[in-house]
């Protein structure tokens, strides 16, 4: 749990609390706004990003039960939010894009075709979605489920890896579709290929760390720097628990949070 870290683990989210202003300063020169906010039950991500300059935003991983501080946040800063977008069909909490479709009318709701879930756009391998002079381009990263993406920011500085690459981790293979072996081959092929110093933005964090780099993953990375052979009989022999909310997750996810309606 995120609150009651180690004392290296508190020392790395203190590092990475210092990185953080450095990411948005740097993000506010190029006219870009760039906001990770964080949900403590699933410890869960959430990125808003928008253009200065036109207003138009995207939620990346937006929580059901912090939909309402994204909402109110998007209101404050007088965004216009295009996109609720998710990275895959979450299992460990559900999505707040359904919830953020009814807060803010003209949202909507994304999510890659292969994962099967319904939404307003379903995205594949070289999709773009466009916010202002900035846009997030999609690479299928599956392993960790079927139909996870990878948006990465038009000019590689950024790259938004849902649960396929975490911060010296990654995601679990055990439930929806997961494959080790197409793990292994999604982050290296789609995401240790990108800039060195592309910054990492994970859905998830467990240890109080923030932001990670292509390069720190592709060389520190305690699973994926591993041969495959080794990373696939790790994978198969974590035995990990069930996320406590998968059996009502997954269910909404696929209908994109919205229990009773087409999307
Ligand atoms: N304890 C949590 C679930 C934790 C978990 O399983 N996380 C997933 C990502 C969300 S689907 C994962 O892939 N973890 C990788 C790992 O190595 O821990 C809960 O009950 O919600
Ligand atoms: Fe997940």
């Amino acid at each position: 749990m995120w609150l009651s870290r180690s004392r290296p683990a508190a020392a790395a989210a203190r590092r990475a609390l210092a990185l953080r202003p450095y990411c948005t300063r740097r993000a506010q020169r190029q006219g870009l706004l760039f906001r990770q906010l964080f949900e403590p039950v699933s410890c869960t991500y959430t990125y808003l990003l928008a253009d200065l300059k036109t207003k138009e935003a995207v939620l990346i991983d937006p929580v059901l039960e912090t939909a309402k501080r994204d909402a109110e946040l998007v209101r404050e800063l007088g965004l216009n939010l295009l996109y609720a977008a998710n990275t895959h069909c979450h299992a460990d909490h559900i999505t707040g894009t359904g919830l953020l479709k009814t807060m803010l009318p003209g949202c909507r709701s994304v999510i890659s075709q292969d994962s099967g879930a319904l939404a307003d756009i379903l995205l594949r391998e070289g999709h773009a979605l466009e916010f202002g002079a900035f846009a997030l381009e999609t690479r299928s990263t599956p392993g960790h489920t079927d139909g996870c993406l990878t948006y990465v920011l038009s000019d590689r500085t950024m790259a938004f890896t849902g649960d396929a690459l975490l911060i010296r981790g990654c995601g679990r293979t055990d439930f929806q579709q997961g494959s080790p072996e197409t793990l292994y081959r999604s982050v290296h092929e789609k995401i240790f290929t990108l800039p060195g110093d592309c910054l990492i933005y994970p859905a998830h964090d467990y240890t109080g760390q923030t932001v990670s780099t292509v390069e720190e993953e592709r060389t520190l990375n305690p699973r994926l720097t591993q041969s495959c052979e080794a990373f696939v009989q790790l994978m198969n022999s974590l035995n990990l628990p069930q996320p406590q909310q998968i059996d009502f997750a997954v269910p909404a996810n696929l209908k994109c949070g919205i229990q009773d309606a087409a999307t």
